[in-house]
Parts: C-alpha cells; structure tokens; sequence
C-alpha cells in the first residue's frame, strides 16, 4: 500500500530533524589565552539550521560566531558536541571533505590568476573534466553578474567585484552549505546594502544553505530567514527578525537589537504594574517579579505616542526634542527622575511639542513587553 498514511512517528523528534539541514548539538570549545586565562568561546550551542535557508549569526565581538562557522568549516576543531549534514556526522571529517564552502571578509583571492581562474580554482582541485568547468565558471560569472570580466586580476576590480568573484569561487563547487563570515565589512555602506540584497538574490537561486556571521544588526534583520543572537559563546534567542525585535526574550536582546526602554516598574498584588506615577496598568502577559518586587518593561521609542491615540501609560515633561527630518526624536522627563525616549512620526506639527510641554505618553498593551527576571 504505497499510499497508506502515515499516523504518528515513534522517532524522536532530533532523529527526524537531523535527517535535513544543519545540526549542531551541545558545541563546546575553549582556547587558552596568551595570558594563561581559558576564553569559552563555544558554551554548549545546540542550533539546527535548516536547508535552504539564509541563517544569520549576529552578536557582539568575541560571542564566538566566528569560532562556531570555523568549526562547521572544519577549521576548527570542537573540544567535545556534534555537527550533522543530514544525517552524516561531519565534525570529524577534516576540512576538504565537508560539502560546505566559506567566504571570508578579506575574499582571499589569488592575486595572480584572473577572474575565471580564480572561479576555478577549486574544480580543478577536484579534478572536475576541462568543459564542465567552462561552463560552470561561465554560469557562475553570469549568476554574480560579473560577464565580460573573467580575464582581469583581482586587482583591476572594485572591491564589489571582488567579493563577487569570492561568492562565485564559492558557490562553483556547488556546497550544500555557505558559511560566510562578515563578508561585506570592508565595503562603504552604500556598497555593502546592495551586496546585501545580491546575497540574498544569490540565496534564493541557488537554493543553498547560507549561514552568515555578522555583528551589524541592520544587516542581520534584512538578510536572515532566522537569526541566531549570540551571547558569551551560547545562542540565546533564535527567531525571525520580527520574532526578536517584538518579543525579545531578555534585556541583552532587546538592548542588542534596535533602541528599547527599559522601565524598572513595580508590580502590586493584582499583578499590576506602573510607570512612574502613571495608571496601575495590567501585564500583557503573566511575569514573575524579581525579589524586590519590580521587574523590567521593555518598549521601544517607536512603539509609545504622544496623540492620545493608545492608552495611557504616564505623563511627563518634555526634556528635548530633535528634528531627524523622518521623525522627532523626543525625550520625556518623568515625575521618578527616569526619562523616555520617543519616536514621533509625521504629522508632528499640529502637537506643539517643544521642550518642557506637559505631554501624556500611551502605548498599546501589547507593545510593552516585560522581561523575564535573569537569575
Ligand atoms: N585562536 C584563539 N586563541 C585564543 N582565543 C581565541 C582564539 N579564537 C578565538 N578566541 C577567543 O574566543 C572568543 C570568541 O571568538 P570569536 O572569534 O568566535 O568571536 P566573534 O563573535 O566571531 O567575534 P568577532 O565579531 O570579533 O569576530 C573571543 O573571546 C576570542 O578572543
């Protein structure tokens, strides 16, 4: 009955997810330092990356994302923890032999061999027959739209160029898996922002695994399909960018990605909480207060209005008010000394906001998100 339904499967859940994808299960890795100290630059990272998708790893300098695409690289080698293609455990195989292919921030491309050559580096390695390589080289050159260049040196390109050239080397040997770390760093913003949306166009057609490192959260949240946020060597919230911009699930998160206020409020035995001396206002959802009582509400400056428009949150005093041409970055000065940053888009002209106005800050309930207490 080869169509027979299947109902139900007795296999455990990480048996079925690691048939797809990428694996990594409980990573660790310490380097000593030149000092005589131990850095844990891998603290127990358990992720499951899936194919096909653009996964980006963003955290601050020294979080160890470098350290986690090495070890998918085969550069690195875990001191204990797993790492499955599918189902083949790969974390013992050295480096030549995984499928997976890595593009560096500094492109590392031969200075002596053109365009084409450098693209085909990698398949005359593997010994690829002489006119499959033209033909892949001629289709990777179309792909990162770099025709009519194959002859020039590396020198003779601009830096996009150039980067274009790594990602087709890259992708010639037709990985199942692109690690890229911090690839477009050394381009000027303007540069970097439309190789951002030729990565993502890459991705798509291609159907490859990209899994990108980086530190620039702008980047993060247009590029990735899901981001992994990294914090002393252990991914601490994984999640689309909506996912981690409206629901942080600590401060690090919220402070990390985006601007937040963080009001420390207290909570009464209703469960309610106040900023200030606002309204006693209910919790969008049920937290635990820390020992004293308070616990943090976490919103963001965009999210509060100053035109009656949402409930109430509290009243304050205009502090300063600054003209950004989209917006009014404005700061409002509370009865508890605490002050509030808020963004304010246009029309702004009919509310007369100018410093030391007596203003009513509200927000929608579901916008104020309280974090858990961090123990
Ligand atoms: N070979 C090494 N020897 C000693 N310490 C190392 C080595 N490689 C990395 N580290 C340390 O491990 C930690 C994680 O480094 P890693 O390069 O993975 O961080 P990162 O998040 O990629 O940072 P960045 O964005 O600055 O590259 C850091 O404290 C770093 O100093």
């Amino acid at each position: 009955m080869p169509n027979a339904p299947v109902i139900g499967t007795s296999r455990p859940a990480e048996v079925v997810a690691r048939e797809n994808g990428l694996t990594i299960g409980n990573a660790r890795k310490t380097f000593a330092t030149p000092e005589g100290g131990v850095v844990k630059a891998l603290d127990g990272v358990s992720l499951q990356i899936r194919d096909g998708e653009f996964f980006v790893m963003l955290g601050p300098s020294g979080c160890g994302k470098t350290t986690l695409l090495r070890a998918i690289a085969g550069l690195e080698i875990l001191d204990s923890g797993e790492i499955y293609l599918g189902r083949d455990r790969i974390d013992s195989l050295p480096a030549y032999s995984r499928p997976v292919n890595t593009v560096f921030q500094s492109y590392a491309l031969f200075p002596h061999l053109t365009v084409a050559d450098n693209i085909a580096f990698g398949l005359q390695m593997e010994r690829v027959p002489k006119a499959e390589i033209a033909t892949r080289v001629a289709e990777m050159m179309a792909l990162v739209r770099l025709d009519g260049l194959g002859g020039r040196l590396p020198s003779q390109l601009s830096g996009g160029q150039q980067q274009r050239v790594a990602l087709a080397r890259a992708l010639a040997k037709r990985p199942r898996v692109l690690l890229l770390d911090e690839p477009l760093a050394a381009l000027d913003l303007k540069l970097r922002r439309g190789m951002q949306d030729e990565l993502r166009r890459l991705q798509r057609t291609t159907g490859v695994t990209f899994v990108f490192v980086t530190h620039d959260q702008e980047e993060a949240l247009s590029l990735g399909d899901r981001i992994a946020v990294f914090s002393n060597g252990i991914p601490v919230q994984v999640g689309t960018a909506e996912e981690i911009y409206e629901r942080p699930v600590n401060r690090f998160v919220a402070d990390f990605i985006g601007e937040s206020n963080f009001l420390t409020v207290p909570l009464n035995d209703e469960g309610e909480f106040r900023v200030a001396d606002g309204p006693w206002l209910e919790l969008p959802e049920p937290v635990f207060a820390g020992p004293d009582g308070t616990l943090t509400v976490a919103v963001r400056p965009e999210r509060l209005v100053l035109d009656g428009s949402a409930p109430e949150l509290v009243r304050g005093r205009l502090s300063e008010v600054v003209y950004m041409g989209t917006d009014l970055h404005v700061r409002v000065a509370l009865s508890d000394g605490t002050s509030l940053a808020v963004r304010v888009s246009p029309p702004f002209e009919q509310l007369s906001l100018t410093p030391g106005a007596d203003v009513v800050v509200g927000a929608s309930p579901s916008h104020l998100r309280p974090l858990a207490v961090e123990l």
